[in-house]
């Protein structure tokens, strides 16, 4: 807190030479009385500068930042300012410490230092698109060549979405699981109990091939039985799979308007491609439900379908809601497929719920709290296995494309350059191997 308090005092002279607007940022009530000043008297001295802004994030987390906001926005209920249902992303994103930022909310790049693979509970809604940049040098020797190496690799990304802005507690199979991880170089006592995956790759897969992105989809849901099975052989106890995002969905929305408003040649090739793949991946989610069903019941898998509804055609519907009825008194696992889903449409349900039982006098906005929301969120069903240990994204970029943003807070980050449909027994072990090694600290570093 001291060092906090210096560096706002010392580096004054360079926040008024540069025209740096300071903000200060997290839960007040933590800070000492001098830290509270020095960061009041920098905002105040800083208030007209425009060339750039510094937020100073201290006593923060992401998820404290997004029950701060998701609070307001129940004050507002209850003061019938605003109905539950008019609550958006936009909305909830304009209640959260960076929104001084205005348009600029969202980091482009996040560089962690010094070789951990995870976000600790650091920016996560507005995390969604970011790039993510880690290096094991630690911060003291974080200088300028590393700092342009970074920003190299940002600009080497293809930012596709730039214009968005424990212990196991394993039941009886215990003996043979264990021969079986052991077999594969993993230990029993450091298995993730929840693994997260954006299947990522399915069209460039195809591509390489000279095949149909819909024989890369098809492949892909292969790809997918597989690590079902795996999971369930190893005593994972909970997937999360990514097979379609909002903001999918969107584009493919996007494009039908420009194409009705303008009935451009290029525009409506696009449009009709793009349609097409949409209905090619639900066709495939409604068969990857049906299909999977003795993969499901041969497990003990109970399954979860989460996602906008809305969006889903009947068929789909129809064939999540069979899935979900078969296997609800599965328990030895559970597997989320995550469509239509976004993180932040997740966390905007959450804090509508939360807003209607204030509107309802069941709450008070006060009340509200981490564990409340994310008592809200869709991973709920999953209870105490609920945040993903890992999560595994294919296919080579580096981001969440938000997935799960909340639940990752201090999730371990696995990439590969591996395609979804390649990704099989082996990269899945090198995965788990590479998160045994990692040491999971939950905030809790070790002074
Ligand atoms: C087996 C199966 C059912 C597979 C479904 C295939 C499928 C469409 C997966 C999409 C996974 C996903 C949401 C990736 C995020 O990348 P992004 O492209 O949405 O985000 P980005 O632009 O940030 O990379």
């Amino acid at each position: 807190m001291e060092l906090i308090e210096r560096l706002i005092r010392d580096n004054m002279d360079l926040f008024m030479s540069e025209q740096v607007r300071v903000h200060v940022t997290g839960d007040t009530s933590r800070r000492p009385a001098s830290l509270q000043d020095a960061a009041r008297e920098a905002e105040e001295m800083t208030r007209n500068h425009s060339r750039y802004h510094f937020i100073l994030a201290t006593c923060y987390s992401g998820r404290w930042d997004i029950v701060q906001a998701c609070r307001e926005l129940a004050t507002k209920v209850q003061d019938n300012q605003l109905r539950p249902e008019d609550i958006d992303e936009s909305m909830l994103a304009g209640h959260l410490a960076t929104n001084v930022l205005g348009e600029f909310a969202c980091p482009d790049l996040l560089i962690r230092t010094s070789g951990e693979l995870r976000l600790s509970n650091f920016l996560l809604w507005q995390c969604a698109y970011s790039e993510l940049y880690f290096t094991s040098t630690m911060w003291p020797d974080f200088g300028e060549d590393e700092y342009i190496k970074a920003l190299k690799a940002f600009q080497s990304r293809d930012r596709r979405n730039f214009m968005h802005g424990r212990m196991a507690d394993h039941g009886s199979d215990d003996l043979l699981q264990a021969e079986e991880l052991v077999k594969n170089g993993l230990r029993l006592e450091l298995m993730p109990q929840h693994v997260a995956f954006v299947m990522d790759g399915n069209r460039r897969w195809a591509q390489a091939r000279g095949l149909t992105t819909p024989e890369g989809h098809e492949a892909g849901g292969q790809a997918l039985r597989k690590i079902l099975e795996l999971s369930a052989a190893w005593g994972i106890r909970a997937i999360t799979a990514f097979a379609f995002s909002l903001e999918n969905f969107r584009r493919s929305q996007a494009r039908h308007t420009l194409l009705v408003a303008f009935n451009f040649f290029i525009s409506c090739f696009e449009s009709a491609c793009m349609q097409e793949e949409v209905d090619c991946v639900m066709e495939l989610i409604d068969r990857l439900l049906r299909d999977n069903m003795d993969v499901f019941m041969r497990n003990g898998v109970r399954v979860y379908v989460t996602g906008d509804p809305s969006r889903l055609p009947p068929s789909v519907q129809d064939a999540a809601r069979q899935a979900q009825e078969m296997t609800r008194n599965h328990s030895r696992y559970k597997f989320i497929l995550a469509t239509c889903y976004s993180g932040r449409w997740d966390i905007v349900q959450a804090c509508r719920e939360l807003a209607t039982k204030v509107q309802d006098n069941q709450l008070r906005p006060e009340d509200i709290d981490e564990s409340m929301l994310a008592g809200h969120l869709a991973t709920n069903v999953l209870g105490e296995f609920a945040c993903p240990d890992l999560l595994i994204r294919t296919s080579g970029e580096l981001r969440l494309s938000n997935f799960l943003l909340w639940q990752s807070a201090y999730s371990e980050l696995y990439f590969t350059d591996t395609l979804w449909p390649d990704f099989g027994e082996d990269e899945y072990i090198q995965a788990l191997k590479a998160f045994q090694s990692r040491e999971r600290r939950f905030g809790q570093r070790k002074m």
